[in-house]
């Protein structure tokens, strides 16, 4: 039999994802051995109610309230309490001490990743993070290991299960967006409080977290622009998907050029969008996350599988746990975080992007023409028109809520009580500021009576 080295390894918090961990490194505690070449031992796990009850039975004798005191002593500090303090505080006194970090929180990166990341490099610590974007889905370590040597362009991210599910439910059973949410709840599937879900909060985490990465530059959560599907009506799904279409939240993140100044720049956002039932992403259905990446030489790669869930998310920690494990052993640098491109995050008014317009205008002679004319008076260009047969109607209602950002997309703008037609406006690509702008000139123009729905179109 072999001898191994023991590494101690502390685990902060028996949660869904801890106490699946912390089961995985106990149950296969001979197999980790083989792997690493040295054993992975589980000295301690903090907890807030030594006696609380689990669903996972844990030696009682591994529990302890006392983190600081687990952390000194520990090779490797699995962080897996969630939120920023005291997770903050507890992993920068393990990187302090030396010990490598392994973390899901991704609340966590997104605030404080610089100075974490700082901390670690500081003392050759490591800080690996894999279970943070996309639970199970191998994402973090491709984009930092295996497509080291291409350069990213792009990436489609549905990184959020709780608002994938919402929008399935919508679309396939017809579900209004609350009952599909308490669904999901139930499920286990959405945050503590779902306004990070469904308001995107989840997502634009996500989206730092990737957009540093790929693009090697710091891009703070504050500079990733936001939308969440609260807005997305019954009959926005039921109008994409007559129309061969769906709507998905989506994590953007993107290399681009600033229209202005011609400078490289990098964009990270997150909105609800339609994207073709033929792209990839259309058929990420359920709780499941996608990461559609296009990289220049590697063209399109798609990541699949569950972003989320207790014994799911466990795998990638875990990875994590036996990565950092074998660099005990073996020795050598590690991976640093990679920051040196600095490139400037750009604003949502500089994104070049499509639009769908919906809006009800007055059945009358020379009203296509007046809109056609406010389009190109905005520098929009027209791809599509498609005219619905005209109707009579009573005072134009639209289901759903007004939208949670100043300006479009959302619906609707203003109503009225006459004969109308239903035009829908695909764009071709334009700056999202003339974008905006143009939607701005549709509603106050006298022609137009509301604006039903405006929503981006990426993906093509
Ligand atoms: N659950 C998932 O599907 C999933 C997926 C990806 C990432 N994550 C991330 O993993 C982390 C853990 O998530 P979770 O779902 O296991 O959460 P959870 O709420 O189920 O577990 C967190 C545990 O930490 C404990 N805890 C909190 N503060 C503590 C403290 N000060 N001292 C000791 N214990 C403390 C809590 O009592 C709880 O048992 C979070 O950062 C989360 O964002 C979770
Ligand atoms: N609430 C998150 C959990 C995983 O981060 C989601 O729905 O994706
Ligand atoms: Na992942």
């Amino acid at each position: 039999m072999i001898e191994y080295r023991n590494l101690r390894v502390a685990l902060l918090g028996a949660g869904s994802v801890g106490s699946q961990v912390a089961r995985l490194l106990l149950e296969q505690g001979d197999e980790f051995a083989s792997r690493v070449g040295a054993r992975l031992e589980l000295v301690g796990i903090a907890v807030r109610d030594v006696d609380a009850p689990r669903d996972v039975d844990l030696p009682r004798e591994l529990l302890t309230t006392d983190a600081s005191s687990l952390i000194l002593g520990a090779d490797i500090v699995v962080e897996l309490m969630g939120g920023i303090e005291p997770a903050r505080g507890y992993v920068l006194e393990a990187l302090n001490s030396g010990a490598d970090v392994i973390t899901a929180n991704k609340a966590l990166l997104a605030t404080h990743g610089p100075e974490l990341f700082e901390a670690a490099e500081q003392v050759g610590a490591q800080l690996y993070y894999e279970a943070a974007v996309a639970g199970a889905i191998p994402i973090i370590r491709p984009l930092r290991d295996s497509l080291a040597g291409d350069r990213i362009e792009r990436i489609l991210g549905i990184v959020n299960g709780t608002t994938n599910f919402v929008l399935d439910r919508m679309d396939v059973h017809g579900e209004t967006l609350q009952d599909a949410l308490a669904t999901a709840s139930d499920r286990g599937y959405a945050e503590a409080d779902p306004t990070a879900d469904i308001g995107g909060y989840d997502a634009a985490q996500k989206a730092a977290i990737l957009a540093s990465l790929a693009f090697h530059t710091t891009v703070p959560l504050d500079r990733v622009y936001r939308e969440g599907i609260t807005g997305v009506t019954k009959s926005q799904v039921d109008a994409a998907r007559e129309a061969g279409a769906v709507i998905k939240l989506l994590a953007i993140c993107e290399r681009m050029t600033d229209p202005e100044s011609g400078e490289e720049g990098v964009s990270a956002r997150v909105y609800p969008a339609l994207i073709s039932r033929e792209h990839p992403l259309a058929a990420v259905h359920g709780a499941h996350n996608a990461v559609f990446v296009q990289a220049a030489a590697a063209g399109d790669l798609m990541f699949y599988g569950a972003g989320a869930g207790g014994v799911e998310t466990a795998s990638a920690v875990l990875g994590d746990v036996v990565s950092a494990a074998r660099r005990h052993v073996v020795g050598g640098p590690g991976v640093a975080e990679s920051t040196h491109a600095d490139l400037p995050v750009l604003d949502i008014g500089r994104v070049v992007t499509r639009y769908q317009i919906t809006l009800d205008v007055e059945d009358q002679p020379g009203v296509l023409a007046a809109v056609a004319r406010i389009l190109s008076d905005g520098g929009v260009s027209v791809e599509t028109v498609q005219q619905s047969v005209p109707s009579l109607t009573g005072p134009v209602v639209v289901a759903g809520s007004a939208p949670e950002t100043a300006g479009p997309p959302g619906g609707p703008i203003h109503g009225g009580g006459r004969a109308t037609a239903t035009l829908v406006i695909g764009t071709h690509e334009a700056e999202e500021a003339a974008l905006a702008a143009t939607v701005e000139a549709l509603a106050a123009s006298d022609v137009v009576i509301a604006i039903s729905s405006v929503l981006r179109v990426e993906g093509s």
